[in-house]
């Protein structure tokens, strides 16, 4: 079976990747089976620029083709935040309970007309002498005033689709597939994978 690196120690992130790459017969390796490799510093003002980082880092140590995720919430009531910082909001330790916490103490009072807001996704293709290909897509919401559901991860339990009437948490796996910024984005990669891998995509 063909072989994927995905640049990522975020087990909800690979979770979500192994099942739509499995859809496409490739299997997922993460950084979470090679956990001495260090994180890479998301230094980039952008979800690109730290895809692109994350991308280069791993495939220049590794020598070969690696995806990498940069994702976040942005808040149209808060100008954008937490954007790029989403991992580490409500602090270093990236706890999604306290980012949530925060995240509702910093809307209170705010009706839910103005809480719109949308989950963005980049992914950086970085392949060995190749350019870095980087692709982006949202997807469009609203912040709930109470968490609700149990699936997912991060943000997902304040994420308020309102044509399902529900929260992202509360989606199955595969209909959170179906919609989310992160399946929207690999969908572009899809339309462009020949292109990128320029036949190199074929790992053992
Ligand atoms: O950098 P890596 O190792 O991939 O893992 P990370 O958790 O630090 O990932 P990011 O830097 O891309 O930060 C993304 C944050 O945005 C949030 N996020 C991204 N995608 C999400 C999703 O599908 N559902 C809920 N929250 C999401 C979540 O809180 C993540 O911690
Ligand atoms: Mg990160």
């Amino acid at each position: 079976m063909n072989k994927i690196v995905i640049a990522t120690k975020n087990a909800g992130k690979v979770r979500e990747f192994a099942a739509l790459f499995a859809k496409r017969g490739i299997d997922v390796k993460s950084l979470l089976d090679f956990p001495d490799v260090p994180d890479v510093e998301e230094t980039g003002s952008t979800f690109a620029e730290n895809a692109r980082l994350k991308a280069e880092a791993i495939s220049h140590r590794f020598g070969c083709p690696v995806i990498a995720d940069d994702s976040g919430l942005v808040v149209d009531a808060l100008g954008g935040r937490p954007g790029v910082y989403s991992a580490r909001y409500a602090g270093e330790d990236k706890n999604d309970a306290r980012n949530i916490a925060k995240l509702l103490h910093e809307l209170e009072g705010v009706p839910m007309e103005q809480r719109t807001a949308r989950f963005h996704c980049a992914l950086a293709v970085a392949i060995p002498g190749r350019p870095t290909a980087v692709v982006e897509a949202a997807c469009e919401g609203y912040i709930a005033e109470a968490p609700r559901g149990e699936g997912g991860f991060g943000y997902d339990p304040v994420f308020y689709l309102p044509e399902k009437g529900k929260t992202m948490a509360e989606l199955t796996p595969e209909e959170k597939n179906e919609i989310s910024h992160r399946a929207k984005a690999l969908a572009k990669l899809d339309e462009q994978w020949d292109d990128i891998m320029g036949g190199e995509g074929r790992m053992e």
